[in-house]
């Protein structure tokens, strides 16, 4: 085995093998692991064989081989951004947490790294935002570096940025699919036909090829050599008919020979003209396809983003083709298209090959860039650690009546970050007859008691009592969240109600089965029944009793609740 000397911008080396096989060693900068504490830890064994073995299952396609003296060097793609972002992390080693202070450096590096891949403004703008407020509202993970948690939250957020999931092509429900591709000169429409005709094959669909590029006689030719070459029909008319005329034969053609899937290439211009534009309007009324996909040069950067937008505004498209993601291209295409445009990149080129398509996966391409899907895993195994011991922390809390303002605080933030209360609501089963201004109230409540909490002293927060005892304190914090002293009685009222309710369920839960959802309806159900005035009796004597359970195991305080 040989070890290779390494470059700037090579971020993976590789060790050439007897055998011919090439296997990727640990980066020099890349974070070794150990977290003893959690069993997410793993042996630097382990480590080594995930390592081979992510190797050895990722394409290796879109890696630019050099050989210089012998060695073999390979630079993963985006290697700048990459390295970029290295700078970054590096500026957060030895600090504890990350704090609104020391993330101002690290971000900086990262705003300039995105910069410097060509990512439009805007979108390196919102990105850094929108990192920014995550990492200063970030609890610690026991374990967990302050680094590796930033690493984590950009790779979130880069996932998000490129559209989050995968975006599927669309087939027709009935009779043949129509794939529209658009493009300027020379950015691989012609291949990309035969590419995609290649992809859908095998996945056992029969396509035919229709050749639209009546301009460069040459490209009919092109798709004919390619259409053989991946064994599919390619219909051509010459370049005496009308583009609209050859997509009309073509696809009647597919109609009458059973085909699945009809993929129709078009002309390219140097640069966006009317009569391109014209043209491809026309080719669209005559075929209304399924898809209408834009193939874009991902070595244009920030400028394919553009491009994407402008096609769509002019004679709307379903999504992008990222062609020569192998090249030299800094990231700025892949990272800006879906924010800029709205429209996702569907499939993305990666060689000259006819194999080389394969579908955009936002969260693969952010772990290329990253390079550092060890850190990655590591970092949401322990959050998940994490998490179970705080639902067992929480639920002790219930248990002995100690559930406080920190608790519910920390609950509802948990909820936010699952999305937006309709969202959360939309996931519940039986909730879908909220009403969108049910759920605004919601939100707006939610608000509002997180201004009242924040206004609270920590001591206030651990000891709700304090709250309930002392009308000055309750007034202080009316004062300075800027609600009413009622809105603030109100909530620490809530806060003990929610302690009786959630003590019994949790006793529901200790003594046998979960309680299901029927069975939650008919307690709710029969405290609705409840005659007037029992409900709010029940509950005032529950608040009374929970205060006299816990801590101080004093009564609760006369009037408390009303205007004092
Ligand atoms: N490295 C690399 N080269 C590609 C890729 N896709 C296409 N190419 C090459 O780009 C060149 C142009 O491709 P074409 O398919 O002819 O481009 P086109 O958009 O049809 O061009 P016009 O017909 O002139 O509009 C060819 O040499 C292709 O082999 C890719 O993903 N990676």
């Amino acid at each position: 085995m040989e070890a290779v000397a390494g470059s700037r911008h090579f971020s993976t080396l590789s060790l050439s093998l007897s055998h011919n096989r090439t296997l990727r060693s640990s980066s020099p900068k890349s974070v070794k692991l150990s977290l003893s504490s959690t069993k997410a830890s793993l042996s630097s064994r382990n480590w080594f064989a995930k390592e081979v073995w992510g190797w050895v299952n990722s394409n290796s396609k879109g890696v630019a081989v050099r050989r210089d003296l012998g060695l073999v060097v390979k630079a993963e793609m985006f290697g700048q951004l990459t390295s970029g972002l290295e700078t970054a992390w590096n500026k957060l080693k030895g600090e504890e947490v990350l704090s609104k202070e020391n993330i101002v450096e690290p971000m900086r590096d990262i705003r300039r790294a995105l910069l410097e891949a060509d990512v439009s403004l805007p979108v390196v703008r919102r990105f850094v935002q929108s990192v920014s407020d995550q990492a200063v509202g970030v609890g610690v993970i026991r374990g967990v570096r302050p680094d590796q948690q930033l690493v984590k939250i950009v790779n979130d957020e880069l996932v998000q940025l490129m559209g989050g999931e995968v975006s599927e092509l669309v087939f027709a429900k009935s009779g043949p699919t129509v794939i529209l591709l658009a493009g300027l000169q020379g950015v691989g429409k012609t291949t990309v036909c035969a590419k995609l005709a290649n992809y859908l094959k095998k996945q056992g669909k029969s396509c035919m090829l229709v050749a639209c590029d009546v301009y460069r006689p040459a490209a009919i030719d092109q798709l004919s050599i390619l259409g053989k070459q991946v064994d599919v029909p390619v219909y051509t008319a010459g370049t005496d008919v009308k583009p609209s005329e050859i997509a009309k034969q073509g696809l009647e053609e597919a109609k009458k020979k059973k085909i699945d899937v009809v993929i129709v290439d078009t002309a390219g211009r140097l640069q966006i003209d009317k009569t391109m534009m014209d043209e491809l309007k026309e080719v669209k009324r005559a075929l209304n396809p399924t898809e209408v996909l834009l193939v874009v040069d991902a070595m244009t950067g920030q400028e394919a983003a553009a491009l994407v937008t402008t096609f769509n505004v002019e004679i709307g498209i379903t999504g992008a083709i990222l062609t020569k993601l192998d090249g030299d291209s800094r990231g700025g295409a892949a990272l800006s298209v879906k924010e800029v445009s709205g429209k996702p990149i569907k499939l993305v080129g990666r060689g000259e090959r006819m194999e080389d398509l394969e579908p955009f996966y936002p969260d693969r391409m952010a772990g290329r860039i990253l390079g550092m899907g060890d850190v990655l895993s590591f970092v949401e195994k322990a959050q998940e650690v994490m998490r179970k011991e705080d639902a067992e922390e929480l639920q002790k809390k219930i248990m002995s009546a100690k559930f406080d303002f920190n608790d519910f605080l920390k609950q509802t933030r948990t909820v936010a970050k699952m999305g937006s209360v309709s969202r959360v609501i939309g996931m519940i089963p039986g909730m879908g007859k909220v009403t969108p201004s049910q759920i605004r109230d919601a939100e707006k409540n939610l608000l509002n008691m997180e201004a009242m909490i924040e206004a609270m002293t920590p001591e206030e927060r651990e000891k709700p009592e304090l709250l309930a005892e002392s009308p000055v304190r309750r007034k202080r914090v009316a004062v300075e969240s800027g609600k009413t002293e009622q809105q603030v009685s109100q909530l620490v009222a809530q806060l003990f109600q929610m302690r009786v309710r959630m003590k019994n369920l949790m006793g529901v839960m200790e003594s046998g089965s979960l309680p299901t959802l029927s069975n939650l309806e008919e307690a709710l159900k029969a405290e609705e029944k409840a005659p007037p005035g029992t409900a709010r009796r029940r509950k005032r004597s529950e608040s009374r009793s929970v205060f006299v359970d816990s801590t101080t195991g004093r009564p609760a305080p006369r009037g408390f609740g009303s205007k004092s």
